[in-house]
């Protein structure tokens, strides 16, 4: 287990933020000039609120971006758990987005049922899946321990029993194989988990994440060797 891919380190969340949120219009820009449209997939829980607020202020082709999202709880989508929940309040709600290209995954209903559902509705592959990292490594709704970590396919339901509960989730197989993955990480919590992947110690479903570009803030980065890249400072 190694921290591989590209690791960028700014001073604060919000530089953090204001810097993903600023590769995100570049690559809108990119993806709708090569291709013609920009596929999206969001992450979940509550470090993404900051980018979302940055993203209402930029310029980002909307009517050719499609969203979609990493993972859900098994909750509906006025919960404030619900990752689209968090998603539509801080951004969705104030870009031009028609219905049609904002597409939530339902954990409302049955997760099996939902996952397969959502599967079958991706594009053959999303241009960039942004992701967060839990305290524990795990990262979309593939926490340690859980049979989700080896499951193929594109989405799973996945059994959370240190959160008793059921989650919707891309599999490794459906993350990497996207164009991009970026994974957002701040806060102090989550330095411990990142030190030790660094020193290749731990086991952590994080990992398993192939070439991903690394948004960090220097809370989290605070355990990482001095002589790593500084993008922000
Ligand atoms: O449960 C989840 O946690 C991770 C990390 O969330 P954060 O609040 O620590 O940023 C998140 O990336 C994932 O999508 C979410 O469902």
């Amino acid at each position: 287990m190694k921290l591989q891919g590209e690791i960028q380190i700014y001073p604060t969340p919000q530089a953090t933020a204001q810097a993903a949120a600023e590769a995100f219009a570049r690559a809108a820009q990119e993806a709708v000039g090569r291709r013609g449209a920009f596929h999206v997939a969001l992450s979940g829980g509550s470090t993404p609120k900051l980018m979302y607020a940055a993203l209402r202020g930029l310029e980002v082709p909307w009517p050719q971006v499609h969203i979609y999202f990493s993972d859900e709880r098994t909750v509906g989508p006025q919960d404030p758990q619900s990752n689209y929940h968090t998603a539509k309040v801080g951004l969705l709600d104030f870009v031009p987005l028609l219905a049609g290209q904002i597409h939530r995954m339902e954990g409302e209903r049955d997760p099996a049922q939902a996952a397969a559902d959502y599967a079958a509705l991706l594009p053959a592959q999303l241009d960039l899946v942004l992701l967060g990292m839990g305290d524990d490594g795990h990262t979309a709704s593939l926490f340690p321990g859980t049979a989700g970590l080896s499951l193929g396919g594109r989405v799973i339901a996945n059994q959370v029993p240190q959160q008793g509960t059921w989650r919707i989730s891309f599999t490794f197989s459906e993350i990497n194989a996207a164009r991009e993955r970026w994974l957002l990480v701040t806060g102090a919590a989550k330095a411990p988990v990142l030190a030790q992947l660094r020193r290749g110690e731990g086991e952590y479903p994080v990992s398993q994440v192939s070439d991903p570009v690394w948004y960090l803030d220097e809370a989290a980065a605070a355990d990482l060797p001095s002589n790593l890249d500084s993008a922000g400072s």
